[in-house]
Order: C-alpha cells, then sequence, then structure tokens
C-alpha cells in the first residue's frame, strides 16, 4: 500500500544548482505550488512551555508559505483504563474533524520513511495533483492510532525509527514542514 502510495506521488530527488553550490531539492523547487492549509492534530490540551514555544516559532515562520493550524483533539475523553478504549475514543475526535478531501498524513513510528526532499515533494502534489482542500497531519495518544484512522490515512510516515514522545513528534513535525518550504522555494535553510 506504501509502495503505491510512494508511486503515485513519483517522489523523487533533484539537484538543484543556486549560486554555483548544488542544494538538494524537491521535484517542486523553483516551481508554483498551492498553499494548502496545514492542520496539525495533535492530542491532550496541556502542552510543555518549551515545547509550545518552538511550535509557535516554527508556525509563525511557516506563515509566509501557507496557513497553519495547531488543532487539540481530547485525550481519552471518557477516562478509559482501557488502552484499545482509549484509542478508539480520540480516534472519534480525528474522524469528527477530517474531511472527505482532506489528504491525510498519519505521523507513525511504523510509518514510511521519508527525507525531507520527499516531505517536500508530497506538500506539493498535495497542493499540485490531489484534488484535496486541506493538509492534515495526525499525531496520536500515548497509545498511537487507531485502525479507522489508519485505513483513512493518504500516507502513513515515520519521523524516525525512534518512538518518540508525542509532544517531540510535533516539534520535528513542525521543523520538517518549515524545511519542507524552504526547499520548495529554492531557500537556504536546507543544505
Ligand atoms: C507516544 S507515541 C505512541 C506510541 C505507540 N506505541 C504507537 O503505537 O504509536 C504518540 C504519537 O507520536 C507519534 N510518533 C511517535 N514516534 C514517532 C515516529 N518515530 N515517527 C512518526 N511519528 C511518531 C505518532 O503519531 C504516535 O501516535
Amino acid at each position: 500500500m506504501s509502495i503505491c502510495i510512494m508511486n503515485a506521488f513519483n517522489i523523487k530527488n533533484t539537484q538543484v544548482p543556486i549560486s554555483g553550490a548544488k542544494i538538494r531539492g524537491s521535484k517542486y523547487t523553483g516551481q508554483s505550488v498551492k498553499p494548502l492549509p496545514i492542520h496539525i492534530l495533535t492530542v491532550g490540551k496541556t502542552r510543555s512551555p518549551g515545547v509550545q514555544l518552538i511550535v509557535k516559532d516554527y508556525i509563525e515562520k511557516l506563515k509566509p508559505y501557507c496557513p497553519v493550524y495547531d488543532v487539540r483533539i481530547r485525550s481519552n475523553p471518557k477516562n478509559s483504563t482501557e488502552a484499545r478504549v482509549q484509542i478508539e475514543n480520540e480516534e472519534k475526535g480525528f474522524m469528527n474533524f477530517i474531511k472527505s478531501d482532506d489528504w491525510v498524513v498519519m505521523l507513525d513510528e511504523n510509518g514510511m520513511d521519508l527525507r525531507s526532499e520527499e516531505m517536500a515533494d508530497m506538500i506539493g502534489d498535495a497542493g499540485n495533483k490531489a484534488s484535496s482542500s486541506r493538509l492534515v497531519f495526525c499525531i496520536g495518544g500515548a497509545y498511537g492510532h487507531g485502525m479507522k484512522l489508519r485505513d483513512r490515512a493518504n500516507l502513513k510516515v515515520k519521523l524516525s525509527s525512534l518512538v518518540l514522545n508525542h509532544e517531540i513528534a510535533l516539534v520535528v513535525l513542525v521543523e520538517q514542514l518549515y524545511r519542507a518550504w524552504t526547499i520548495l522555494k529554492g531557500q537556504k535553510y536546507h543544505h
């Protein structure tokens, strides 16, 4: 399934020469990319102040490229002691938010391993090829994601082979989204 999605994206890496130096680019670098609004869904209301500062900072940095919304899904809404029930109840929050034409990326430790240039390709493909109106990234709660969201996701992506705390996953994601947009624009942040 992942391979099909990868082929559908036709993700490939290109070398883009800028001022004599070679930087690693996306197949869209230098082209116009439709800036789909990005919605980042995370579980839980509270967030450590340090993480919140970093996330706010990257969302601010992303403003010139595309709007980014920080959406909170209720954690364990029915206070279940069972992990399976907690996952299912949090999943309802994700599924209630997601619309039929959203391009949904589920963050998961077993997802596809993308390089930063491929993340940029994916954002370009979602904007220019898919008929989606929003790009939605889903970061799970303590026990991860349920089956309905797994089935709905257009793409499952890993950020590392390590399992990350959900707040750390969020920090890595926002930095990679910023990096991806600078790659798409051929800017110097990414070397
Ligand atoms: C504490 S982790 C949940 C771990 C749990 N074992 C699971 O099955 O997903 C919380 C969330 O952070 C995100 N996450 C953690 N590690 C990740 C990784 N290496 N790559 C991508 N996302 C990750 C995922 O969205 C995950 O649902």
